[in-house]
């Protein structure tokens, strides 16, 4: 299929289908560039970031549906983590030759249906061929009160720190998918079907292929005005809360005990020999948030945070102690955490 003919194969979308935040596109996808209109007095806020075969995914872990979704998820996590309301995405697909024009439109399907759900409008992209893997790149626009962004820096010592989800899921997730994609049995790049799996390994798999970005976490922790520190899980617990105490210039002191283990996952770990502590601090990809608060705003944050039915929950303190990131363990005995996580460079 031709170029053009491809990218209108992939984002017609029929007028009845279109969604409030497309409508509000003042121009949309065809012409040189998209024109938006900016919600007088807020701030613009940009991010981006890349998918890519065999990095990010293969043809067994994800299906096309699962990699548009998560490519959108992702970059809509890190206007969450800003306290930001994601508004605009452009999405650059670099293509193999092999990959034919419906299985892209398998993959828009998944891209649409995470920018539908969180409010977002596709406004364009762009498309080339590559003799080596799919890559898709989501540069998404969002919106902030001004000077109200919620910083990587913003932790003092003192505050507490909280995350608002069940860490490490995705990693489990991960093992789960590779496992049975090692089996004899696997059909060759066929993702793996969920019934492969027992139920509550599902729900695992399930976070790793299409991981829910904390929105209405971040814009609640925006609205409760006590200026948190933020960053959302791509990476890994350690890695996360090490950006935190470095751009802060202090010290999180986290507790073992306190750091919620969904039980499928310890379950998950239990039965496979993991450890479910390793895949929370250095799995990655989990999407929740981690953050810092003063101490006197935790209670009123916790009520805000239930009366939503949003999970939120206090794993440590930040200090002048020490710099960096150390863990109470179980045993009470205090150890340092390395900054280990997910690194694309060794
Ligand atoms: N190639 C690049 N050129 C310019 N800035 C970059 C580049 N790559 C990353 N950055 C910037 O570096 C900072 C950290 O990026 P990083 O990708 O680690 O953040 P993240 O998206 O939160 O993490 P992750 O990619 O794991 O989701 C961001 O401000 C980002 O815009
Ligand atoms: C097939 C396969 N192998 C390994 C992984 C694990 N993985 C890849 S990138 C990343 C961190 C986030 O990336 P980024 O920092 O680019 O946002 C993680 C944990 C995977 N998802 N699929
Ligand atoms: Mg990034
Ligand atoms: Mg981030
Ligand atoms: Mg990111």
């Amino acid at each position: 299929m031709e170029e053009f003919a491809l990218i209108r194969h992939l984002t017609d979308r029929p007028p009845g289908r279109r969604t409030a935040a497309e409508t509000h596109l003042v121009v949309g996808i065809g012409d040189d560039a998209a024109v938006t209109e900016l919600t007088p007095g807020m701030q613009l806020v940009l991010s981006c970031d890349t998918m890519v075969q065999d990095v990010h995914f293969n043809s067994k872990t994800m299906s096309m549906y699962d990699i548009g979704w998560k490519a959108m998820a992702s970059n809509v996590s890190d206007m969450a983590a800003m306290g930001a309301v994601p508004r605009n995405a452009l999405v650059a697909l670099t293509v193999p030759a092999s990959v034919p024009a419906d299985r892209l439109r398998e993959l828009y399907a998944g891209l649409y249906a995470c920018a539908d759900r969180y409010g977002v409008a596709l406004a364009g992209g762009d498309t080339t061929s590559t003799p080596g893997g799919l890559t898709v790149t989501v540069t998404v626009t969002g919106e902030v009160e001004p000077g109200r962004a919620l910083l990587r820096s913003a932790a003092r010592p003192g505050d507490a720190v909280f995350v608002t989800g069940w860490p490490g899921r995705s990693a489990a997730g991960l093992h789960a998918l590779l496992a049975a994609g090692a089996r004899p049995e696997a059909a060759a790049d066929e993702p793996i079907p969920e019934e492969a799996f027992p139920p509550p390994v599902r729900g695992l798999v399930a976070a790793h292929r299409r991981p829910e970005p904390s929105v209405a976490a971040g814009r609640r922790l925006l609205a409760g005005g006590a200026a948190p520190a933020l960053n959302d899980i791509s990476d890994g617990l350690s890695s996360e809360a090490w950006e935190i105490a470095e751009a802060s210039g202090c010290g999180l002191l986290l507790r073992e005990a306190d750091i919620p283990v969904a039980p499928e996952l310890k379950a998950y770990a239990d039965a496979v020999g993991a450890s479910a502590l390793e895949w929370i601090l250095t799995g990655g990809e989990d999407y929740v948030l981690l953050g810092t608060l003063p101490e006197e705003a935790m209670a009123v944050t916790a009520e805000a945070f239930a009366a939503e039915g949003l999970p939120f929950f206090r794993i440590g303190t930040a200090t002048s102690a020490f710099a960096g990131v150390r863990l109470v363990g179980i045993d009470g005995e205090e150890r340092p955490v390395a900054k280990s996580g997910y690194n694309h460079f060794g």
